[in-house]
């Protein structure tokens, strides 16, 4: 479904590789969590999926194309297919519940609708439904600057959600938010996950929330991988060798 070939990234003036010679295969169902120190080069991975970042050489295929030789809108368009959600939630805190949820649509509409906020009966329907999906319908009219972080990260998975992505990716989505309220968006993501058949990929710190959730888990160290397998065998020497 998805392939990482050869993917390199320095970036400028950096002694250092961020990403070395990435080669991965990822298939419809599997929930990846992404493992690694600090610097391990995890964002930069994420980035590079739906081509945030440009790889200094290497390809991303998706649908048998490599991203980094689309047009911009193309690319736009494959930005829909990867709903995205982030640390800081990236929401705009003075819009509700519902106008944020809403601006999920802009990648798939001409622009002019979006300038003027004109979203059909249906477009309206369907953000309602992803507030349900998510458990915000009572905050539906409240401003996102009043919730608390795990309300905002399930407002910002119902925007990405109404992207109707096929590949979900997450740049440690968790790393703001306390223990439980991580297991609980950790769960949702699952149920998420599930419920629309999606290939997800998180970054994440927390190794048992990776060895939780995930159906595969991948461990970065300087940039390479060290470990890509079933979490079972992520074993206390595997851990060590990540995180020493
Ligand atoms: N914009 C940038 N310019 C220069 N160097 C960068 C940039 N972004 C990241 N780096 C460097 O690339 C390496 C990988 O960084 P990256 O953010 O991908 O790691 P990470 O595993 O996500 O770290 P963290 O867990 O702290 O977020 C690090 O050495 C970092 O300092």
């Amino acid at each position: 479904m998805l392939e990482i070939n050869d993917l390199h990234v320095q970036y400028p003036k950096a002694k250092e590789h961020a990403l070395s010679n990435l080669n991965l295969s990822f298939q419809k169902g599997e929930f990846v969590c992404i493992l690694g120190k600090s610097g391990a080069g995890k964002s930069t991975f994420i980035r590079c999926i739906n081509g945030l970042q440009r790889p200094t050489s290497g390809a991303v295929i998706w649908k048998e194309k490599n991203i980094f030789h689309l047009k911009e809108e193309q690319l736009r368009k494959v930005r829909v297919e990867m709903g995205m959600i982030f640390q800081h939630f990236n929401l705009i805190p003075r819009l509700s519940v519902y106008q944020n949820v809403l601006t999920g649509m802009f990648g798939k509409r001409p622009p002019w609708k979006n300038l003027f906020g004109i979203f059909s009966k249906e477009e309206k329907n369907l953000a309602v439904k992803m507030i349900e999906n998510v458990d915000l319908t009572g905050h539906k009219d409240k401003r996102v600057e009043a919730l608390s972080g795990g309300q905002k990260q399930r407002v910002a998975i119902a925007r990405a959600l109404l992207q109707n992505p096929k590949v979900f990716l997450g740049d440690e989505p968790v790393a703001s938010l306390d223990p439980g309220t991580a297991n609980r968006i950790f769960s949702l993501l699952q149920s998420i996950h599930n419920e629309y058949d999606l290939l997800t990929i998180i970054n994440v710190h927390d190794v048992i929330l990776a060895k939780q959730f995930a159906t595969r888990i991948i461990a970065l160290r300087d940039g390479v991988v060290v470990f890509d397998d079933i979490p079972d065998n992520f074993t206390d020497e595997v851990y060590d060798l990540v995180y020493e």
